[in-house]
């Protein structure tokens, strides 16, 4: 049957870059720096007591390029929450020097493309929860894009019969578990919440491997077919202790 698949939803996402303005921080005084960057750690902190009581995660890369400066990646229970950490961010010493750059809106998603075993509803398992509420990871290397499945002429994934669709994702997931431990994926869901179906969060501890995946993935039919793609991003892991030097001019 064609029809949709029941997707299981966790924390809302906001992909959260940022320019900084380099001429105004330079211009700055010594002590109107510091300020701001207290700002930010005492931020960090706060976010961080959130994440070690496991009510959301967030991480924050350099992104390499013209395109942005920082990307946060903020996961929480509530779009009200997320609303408040942009804001309170924009709102803060620090937020004096940033420029927006680019966003994204989504939220953690799994699909139940796969029968329930026994009976159990997957979203009750633990193991799924954790999934869908997940601590991101501080690996060194963060990517993020957002795409879409196609729908033209003769590919359209939106006329596929369910099964034809599960069996191309289970093959999209053989590929992927040859990267165990390489790369470490976050898909979100974000049809009817921005201008694309998914995003895709990719970690690694070596760049190389977004390379790899990716292409290899290409070649997977779900991709080859069916995949379109925007704009990518990625970024080097900057842990919160590395913020005064990364800033000091
Ligand atoms: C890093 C490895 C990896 C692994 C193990 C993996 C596995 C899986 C599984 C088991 C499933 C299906 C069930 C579910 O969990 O939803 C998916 C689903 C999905 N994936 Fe994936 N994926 C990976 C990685 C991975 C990558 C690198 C990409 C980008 C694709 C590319 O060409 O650039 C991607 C995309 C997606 C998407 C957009 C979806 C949702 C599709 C939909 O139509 O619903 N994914 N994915």
């Amino acid at each position: 049957m064609v029809e949709a698949v029941e997707t299981m939803d966790g924390w809302y996402s906001l992909h959260d870059l940022r320019s900084i303005d380099w001429n105004a921080w330079k211009l700055a005084t010594e002590e109107e720096r510091k300020q701001a960057i207290d700002s930010l750690h005492k931020l960090l902190d706060k976010w961080e007591a959130v994440e070690e009581a496991k009510d959301g995660s967030q991480v924050l890369y350099k992104v390499l390029g013209q395109k942005a400066d920082l990307m946060f990646m903020f996961l929480r229970p509530t779009m009200d929450e997320l609303s408040e950490m942009e804001t309170e961010l924009s709102k803060s010493k620090m937020g004096e020097f940033l420029l927006p750059a680019h966003s994204y809106v989504s939220v953690v998603e799994l699909s139940k493309y796969r029968e329930s075993k026994d009976g159990i509803d997957p979203e009750t398992l633990p193991e799924t929860q954790a999934r869908l509420k997940p601590i991101l990871p501080k690996w060194e290397y963060i990517c993020f894009y957002p795409m879409d499945r196609r729908r033209q002429g003769d590919e359209n994934w939106y006329t596929l019969e369910k099964n034809v669709r599960a069996k191309m994702l289970y093959e999209h997931s053989k590929t992927g578990r040859k990267y165990a431990g390489k790369v470490k994926q976050i898909i979100t869901g974000s049809i009817g919440l921005d201008d694309w179906e998914w995003g895709v969060t990719l970690f690694a501890h070596e760049p190389l491997e977004f390379k790899k995946i990716v292409y290899e993935m290409r070649f997977d039919e779900v991709s080859s077919k069916y995949g379109e793609f925007g704009e990518f991003f990625v970024g080097n892991h900057l842990p919160k202790e590395h913020l005064r030097t990364y800033l000091s001019i």
